[in-house]
């Protein structure tokens, strides 16, 4: 199979979908890796590595898409990138796709079959090509939510853990799954007082259990989150309705209650905030403030910390990109339940059941398509 591995060119994404140990598995099994000139060099990969891998390298970004049956991505497709789709195409990457309406229906209108990293699971009820990099933004997280506490970012001047004779700062995470539980975990490391609030009882039992005491655990209720506006000096916005556009959980007048100078990190803004005002920013300006309450809103953390993240990215993806390599895509998803329910979009139309509601457009079931 031909596949293609483009630059990201979101703004300051510098992860790579294939590194080189992956093309030359790829290259091993038959198939013809290209890669665009550059693509990994953000994440420590030369160009000099995907040769020696056996992969070709292409400088002229439309070629790379191009000449590509298999298209393998970090973030969801720019606008420019969706006008290089095309029918017949297969694109494997982070969609997000309850958030982004234009970038829906743009992958509609291309006809191409996209699946999303995020929207896939597993046997145990987990999504595992989402999970590595909720691990990774989640300890980043903490590290964003206490720089943004300095008076310089415009926090209240909060030091997380608290000195000798001075209580530590209050963090509150909402969602306790794989974000959640890593924020938490950082948080704890600082040595700040750390409550996490769930919808999923055994999920909080789960943590419960781990950290024996060491974080409250709350049932995540509008009183709970109510307690949490005025009590916390940081919050993060952990939570996920797979595929499905978040839940917002704190409004703007909920802003009020909170102390000047509080922090809201809202890792639940590629899914479209957890917070009524969060809106996506960027790594060249992460943040801004309303009502006097800082707001961290990166809707790609990890690729700031793009060497650990592309090496845990693909660690999950390599098995999956293979089986759509070797099989094709049809029989890939047929084989496997847990990889076709990452089907999106496929020939015009929506296959995810959540996408389709969050616009109120119909949905295909993947099963019928797959067979
Ligand atoms: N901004 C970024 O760069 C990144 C964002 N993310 C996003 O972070 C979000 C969380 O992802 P994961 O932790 O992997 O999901 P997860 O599925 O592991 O955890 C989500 C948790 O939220 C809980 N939840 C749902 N509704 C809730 C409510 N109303 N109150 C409290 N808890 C609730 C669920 O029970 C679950 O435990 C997702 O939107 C994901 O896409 C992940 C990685 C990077
Ligand atoms: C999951 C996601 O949005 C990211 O890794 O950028
Ligand atoms: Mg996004």
């Amino acid at each position: 199979m031909k596949i293609a591995v483009p630059k990201e060119i979101k703004n300051h994404e510098y992860r790579v979908a294939l590194t080189p140990t992956g093309a030359r598995e790829l290259v091993a099994r038959g198939h013809q890796v290209t890669v665009q000139g550059g693509a990994g060099e953000g994440a420590g990969f030369p160009d000099s590595d995907y040769e020696a891998a056996g992969a070709r390298l292409e400088a002229d970004v439309s070629a790379v898409w191009s000449d590509a049956e298999l298209i393998l991505k970090v973030k969801e497709p720019q606008a420019e990138e969706v006008a290089r789709l095309t029918a017949g195409q297969t694109l494997f990457t982070y969609l997000h796709l309850a958030a982004e309406e234009t970038l829906t229906r743009g992958l509609m209108a291309s006809g191409a079959t996209c699946i999303a990293y995020e929207t896939v699971t597993d046997r145990q009820g987990g999504l595992p090509l989402l999970a590595p990099m909720s691990t990774v933004a989640g300890r980043m997280a903490v590290q964003a939510g206490a720089h943004s506490l300095e008076k310089a970012q415009g926090g209240a001047g909060v030091l997380l853990p608290g000195v000798p004779g001075v209580a530590p700062g209050k963090v509150a995470v909402i969602g306790g799954g794989v974000v959640g539980e890593n924020a938490a975990r950082m948080a704890l490391g600082l040595g700040a007082e750390v409550t996490v609030l769930d919808k999923s009882i055994p999920r909080l039992e789960t943590l419960d259990d781990r950290y024996q005491g060491r974080m409250k655990t709350v049932f995540s209720t509008a009183d709970a989150i109510d307690e949490a506006v005025r009590e916390s000096d940081l919050i993060i916005g952990a939570v996920l309705i797979p595929g499905a556009a978040a839940p917002k959980l704190i409004t703007r007048a909920m802003l009020a209650d909170m102390k000047p100078g509080s922090v809201l990190v809202d890792v639940a803004i590629d899914q479209g905030g957890c917070f009524e005002t969060s809106r996506a920013t960027t790594h060249a300006e992460p943040t801004y403030v309303v009502d006097g309450i800082v707001h961290y809103c990166v809707a790609n953390m990890p690729g700031a910390v793009a060497r650990t993240s592309t090496q845990a990215l693909t660690n999950a993806t390599l098995p999956f990109v293979m089986a759509l390599a070797d099989k094709g895509w049809q029989q890939a998803l047929a084989d496997d339940p847990h990889f076709a329910a990452g089907l999106n979009v496929h020939d015009g139309r929506i296959t995810y059941a959540a996408v389709a509601e969050a616009f109120g457009l119909e949905s295909v079931d993947p099963a019928t398509l797959v067979k």
